[in-house]
């Protein structure tokens, strides 16, 4: 976890309010919405239970009383296991009667270990707009720096994890949801983790970013107009979807919801866009600026 949470200015142009966004506590209660019980690495209760090196639930205040009758029954719409010193399980989705297990070594401990905070840096824009380039790049100055970094690319992603899915809009939320968890492991794991995906819808991109400690994600908008995109078009993909042999294709039949209030904003000058390296360092001078190349 941070110590304190950084400021997030917007480093591109325009700039942006500061964060109003709830902090890591009332991220919790939210993310425990819908299950009995509401678990997060990031609450106190959790860490002392982690450091205790015991199986066993933290509940928020409203499920910590046990059944006093010893029997099951449910508890906020889960089914919780009454009786003394028995464990108190909770349904999340559809899993039912499940058990967080925290262990004593936790994020803080991996932080100390790599010198750096996890986080999620998550690169959204128009297919060609240079995400993979920039996570290349970024991935690459950072490694040089010492530091530990991981590249979830959509295209990559699906090839294996996300491979059942489509390009219809629900099939890239299931998409956009599953690399948002996975981000969280990773951050979790104390890496920074770069992301790039089209995630073309801001619900999407916002849902990824309630799963994260308050400002550890950190949204960049490869703000990159659609022709310079299309001019670029390394995959042809563009010319077939102008041909109408694509379907369904981000920025030409399909939305782009810009984001409205996001860490970083790359983009272009006078038809120049910056070069990779350039993109890169941006980021670095965000990361460095807020604390998360350092323990
Ligand atoms: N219909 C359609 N729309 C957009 N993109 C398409 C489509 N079909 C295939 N592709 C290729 O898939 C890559 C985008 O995958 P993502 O997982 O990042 O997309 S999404 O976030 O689920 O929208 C994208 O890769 P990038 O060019 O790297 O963005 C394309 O190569
Ligand atoms: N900053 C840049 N300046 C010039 N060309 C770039 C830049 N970033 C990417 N490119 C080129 O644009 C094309 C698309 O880049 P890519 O990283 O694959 O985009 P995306 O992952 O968003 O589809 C590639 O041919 C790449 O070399």
């Amino acid at each position: 976890m941070l110590a304190k949470a950084p400021p997030r200015p917007c480093s591109g142009a325009g700039g942006r309010a500061p964060c109003t966004r709830p902090g890591p506590a009332l991220l919790a209660v939210r993310r425990g919405q819908g299950a009995g019980l509401k678990l997060v690495a990031a609450r106190p209760a959790t860490v002392a239970a982690a450091a205790a090196g015991e199986r066993r639930a933290v509940p928020e205040p409203a499920t910590t009383a046990e059944a006093k009758d010893g029997e099951r029954r449910h508890v906020n719409g889960s089914a919780v296991a009454g009786g003394n010193g028995k464990l108190v399980t909770s349904t999340v989705g559809k899993s039912t009667n499940i058990l967080w297990h925290d262990c004593p070594i936790g994020q803080h401990e991996r932080q100390k270990l790599l010198n750096q905070k996890g986080c999620v840096v998550w690169i959204t824009g128009l297919s060609g707009s240079g995400k993979s380039t920039l996570a290349c790049a970024l991935s690459r100055e950072l490694h040089s720096r010492g530091h530990l970094t991981y590249v979830l690319d959509g295209d990559n992603l699906r090839h294996g994890l996300n491979r059942d899915l489509s390009f219809e809009a629900e099939d890239r939320a299931e998409n956009i949801r599953r690399v948002g968890e996975v981000t969280k492991l990773f951050a979790d794991a104390g890496l920074i983790c770069i992301a790039c995906l089209i995630s073309p819808f801001r619900s999407d991109r916002n849902a990824c970013r309630s799963l994260l400690p308050n400002s550890t994600f950190i949204e960049v908008f490869l703000n990159i107009p659609l022709e310079i995109c299309e001019a670029r078009d390394p995959k042809g993909l563009y010319k077939l979807a102008r041909a109408g042999k694509i379907k369904g294709f981000t920025g030409i039949d399909d939305p782009y919801e810009p984001p409205s209030d996001c860490e970083i904003v790359i983009q272009c000058k006078d038809g120049n866009c910056p070069a990779p390296k350039s993109m890169a360092d941006q980021v670095i001078s965000y990361l460095e600026a807020n604390s998360f190349l350092q323990d």
